[in-house]
């Protein structure tokens, strides 16, 4: 095994995984430099949510390796890797899935108490980031009182709250309204920014990426540089296109 480069928070070589027989991944590798934004693009079905899972520990691949801050994750037993989501990534659904029983900050403060934050500390750090993220009417309320964007928005909350150095974002603003989505995804990057947070983000939308420092795109479970050609006339064709690498 060769350490990755020292720059690069998360690293990935090869990377092989099938699902059921079924190819999602095959072969990928990337760097993910600290404190960088960087979107993982392309369409339904490409191996983006799969890339997002193997990076955060949650699946291993069948081949290849994955390391964070010169760490083999690959490596790892299960019970280390969970630690390792739990204090030191964040992770956001298409869907948001909170705890029915708990209000929207005690979901939102969540993850600051299992990592062993008081109550109080939790529940102010929490509250903060429902205000900011204007839910902060919404922090007593249980998540089948709240509209389907609210939820995701405590979600979000729960995500940033502990002040993850990895936030993965898996088409994060997917339930959301066009012009909502927007001013959430400011939120979002601008909080990463400002707290050194870095993310990776599963988009298919070109809006959303474009927020990003850079993206990556698969296709078919490989990553693809996308070629711009000059424009042609319609009959001639499409104006970009995808080559394998
Ligand atoms: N748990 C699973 N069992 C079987 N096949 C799966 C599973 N998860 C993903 N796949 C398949 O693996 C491939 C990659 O899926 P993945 O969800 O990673 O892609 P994606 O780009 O995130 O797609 P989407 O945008 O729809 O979420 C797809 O063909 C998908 O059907």
């Amino acid at each position: 095994m060769v350490a990755p480069p020292d720059n690069d928070v998360l690293w990935a070589r090869a990377l092989h995984v099938n699902h059921n027989g079924s190819p999602a991944l095959s072969g990928v590798s990337l760097g993910v430099r600290d404190g960088e934004i960087l979107a993982v693009g392309g369409p339904r079905g490409s191996g983006k949510t799969t890339l997002l899972q193997c990076l955060s520990g949650q699946l291993l691949p069948q081949q290849g390796e994955v390391w964070f801050n010169s760490v083999p994750v690959h490596t790892m037993g299960a019970l280390a890797r969970e630690r390792l989501r739990r204090d030191r990534f964040g992770w956001i659904d298409p869907v948001p899935v909170l705890v029915p029983e708990l209000n929207s900050w005690e979901n939102a403060a969540l993850p600051l108490m299992l990592r062993g934050t008081g109550r109080r500390a939790a529940k102010t750090a929490a509250l903060e980031w429902l205000e900011r993220l204007d839910i902060g009417d919404c922090a007593r309320k249980r998540p089948h009182a709240l509209l389907q964007a609210e939820r995701q928005r405590v979600a979000i909350a729960r995500a940033l709250v502990p002040a993850p150095q990895v936030l993965f974002a898996d088409e994060p603003t997917a339930p959301l309204h066009r012009a909502d989505r927007a001013h959430v995804l400011r939120t979002l990057t601008t909080a990463a920014r400002s707290h050194g947070i870095t993310v990776v983000l599963a988009t298919h939308d070109a809006d959303t990426a474009g927020l990003a420092d850079r993206t990556v795109t698969l296709l078919d479970g490989r990553r693809v540089n996308t070629v711009h050609l000059p424009p042609v006339t319609e009959t001639e064709g499409r104006a970009a296109c995808s080559l394998s690498v």
